[in-house]
């Protein structure tokens, strides 16, 4: 016989998102159920951590030389290398098993859901009527069109995970985050590695700092093609591909023969089980149409997350700590999107706020401001000196975005999309105190090269010279 819940919230997906928001409300003594698939794989961000940091590890002992320590070819074996990152993972499973989250007062229920009304959802034979749902189901990879792809059965940047042997030849299709991260770490684990993307690197972000990225994977012998093609793909005998690229109009196709084949083309929200027609929450672009505070077309029902256009684990928090306060405080969420960007290859490009072509296309003058890694002591001691700080910074001295190319940089974006949130001005940020020696120097140092041509004005002299007179 079918069961019947009437909790005060009920969250749909229990990934990234839909735990904080989970968890949150339980934290309150909020009365909360938490549907998820049962066969939840998840946990694909960190998965990816763990093999960039292996690769990190193999790259440090090539690397040994520079700093006088015997140079060697780090000896790799992928299976035990793979088997680490599943450790990993598994280490960090526990934290959101059912029991766990059952005592911190969440009744989770692991079953696919799905609407069958504005107001009521099933989940296997538990009929649920909240006052309230929160869609985060995420989404899954997209498999592009490209003739030959089906028969194939190519990897994406979640089933490449569970590969036990290195791959010889890996060609990647996309030139985004995912791509750029596995195509540096495959080959710093040992692999050939060649990167097909149909337009420029990291579209979303300032080219010139995506350059300091570019610049590293080629000399590391990652092959990258831009703005090609990808017109079919044939399996060549048991174990190898053939990609056919074109770069331009009637241009007769390069042959590319690789051992595997990976998509990493982007995302699609997981909506197809939902049946969100019958709850009527619409889509736009694709993607679940929510406000500004993060609602659906149905008012009941919130989307954060994947599921809502927002594909990184900090956007999906981020957008889980809105929804808390709306829904226990009744507090508008409304969702400024002040939230950094990453790509974590290395050196890593990390960012908030406006790029300088962005900001140029709504401000009359800008102010870029930029700082070099190779000024820094701490980047210097690390013989990490490639790279370099931007500010991008309005007429008025409104700070309008920072991107960071350089090692580190994944840790120092925090406090400037705290300062951009909280509309902090470059003479506060100049006065902030990083300790000596760190890369949060360079930071500094930009936001007081903002104030280096004052010192240059007659006006500011003048007064420096007056109020020396005063003894
Ligand atoms: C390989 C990979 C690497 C990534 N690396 C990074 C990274 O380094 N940094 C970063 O910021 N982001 C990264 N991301 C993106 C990040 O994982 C997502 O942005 C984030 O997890 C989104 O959170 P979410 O809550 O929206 O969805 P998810 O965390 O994907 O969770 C969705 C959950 O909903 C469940 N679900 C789906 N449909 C249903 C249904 N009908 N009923 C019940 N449950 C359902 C799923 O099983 C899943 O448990 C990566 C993604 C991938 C795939
Ligand atoms: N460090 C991070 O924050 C991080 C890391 C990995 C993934 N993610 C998130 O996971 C999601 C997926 O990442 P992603 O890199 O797969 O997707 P993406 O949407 O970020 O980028 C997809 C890229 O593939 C290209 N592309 C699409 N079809 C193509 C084709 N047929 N041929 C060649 N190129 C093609 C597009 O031009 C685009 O540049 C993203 O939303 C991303 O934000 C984040």
């Amino acid at each position: 016989m079918a069961k019947a819940l009437t909790p005060d919230i009920c969250v749909i997906g229990g990934g990234t998102g839909g735990l904080a928001v989970a968890m949150g409300a339980a934290a309150y003594g909020v009365d909360v159920v938490l549907v998820d698939r049962p066969a939840a794989g998840g946990r694909a961000c960190l998965a990816h951590a763990a093999l960039n940091a292996a690769a990190r590890q193999a790259q440090a002992i090539r690397d040994a030389a520079r700093f006088g320590l015997a140079e060697s070819d780090p000896e790799i074996d992928f299976k035990a290398v793979m088997s680490g990152v599943r450790d990993v993972v598994a280490g960090a499973t526990p934290a959101f098993s059912t029991e766990r989250l059952a005592t911190l007062g969440v009744t989770v229920i692991r079953e696919e859901a799905r609407f069958t009304g504005r107001r009521r959802l099933l989940a296997g034979d538990t009929e649920i009527r909240a006052r309230r749902y929160v869609l985060a189901t995420g989404s899954s990879a997209v498999v592009p069109e490209i003739p030959g792809l089906d028969e194939i059965g190519g990897l994406n940047a979640d089933t490449v995970l569970d590969l036990d042997r290195r791959p010889a030849h890996l060609i990647i299709v996309g030139g985004d985050a995912s791509a750029l991260e596995l195509a540096q770490t495959f080959r710093r684990l040992g692999s050939q590695v060649t990167v097909l993307a149909e337009g420029s690197l990291v579209p979303r972000e300032d080219p010139e700092m995506v350059a300091v990225l570019t610049r590293r994977l080629s000399a590391e012998g990652v092959t990258i093609r831009e703005g090609v093609n990808v017109t079919a793909v044939e399996r060549r005998g048991k174990t190898s591909v053939r990609v056919l690229v074109a770069t331009g109009e009637g241009a007769e196709p390069d042959e590319i023969d690789g051992s595997h084949l990976m998509t990493a083309a982007g995302r699609t929200p997981d909506v197809a089980a939902l049946d969100l027609k019958k709850a009527r929450v619409a889509l736009r672009d694709g993607v679940v149409d929510v406000s500004a505070m993060l609602r659906t077309t149905n008012r009941r029902i919130y989307a954060i997350g994947g599921v809502a256009g927002a594909d990184t684990v900090q956007a999906a928090r981020h957008q889980a700590g809105l929804v808390l306060k709306a829904l226990l405080f009744r507090l508008p969420a409304k969702d400024r999107a002040i939230v950094p960007r990453l790509v974590g290859a290395d050196p890593e490009l990390a960012s908030v706020g406006l790029t300088e072509a962005e900001a140029a296309r709504r401000h009359r003058r800008l102010t870029i401001l930029r700082w070099p890694y190779a000024e820094n002591d701490r980047a210097r001691a690390e013989r990490k000196t490639d790279g370099h700080v931007k500010l991008v910074v309005a007429r008025d001295g409104e700070l309008l975005g920072v991107s960071i190319a350089g090692a580190n940089a994944s840790e120092m974006i925090g406090i400037w999309a705290l300062a951009l949130a909280k509309r902090l001005g470059l003479n506060e940020m100049a006065a902030s105190i990083p300790p000596y020696p760190t890369t949060a120097e360079i930071g500094k140092d930009a936001a007081i090269a903002y104030f280096a041509g004052r010192a240059r004005r007659a006006p500011v002299r003048s007064m420096v010279r007056l109020l020396r007179m005063f003894g």
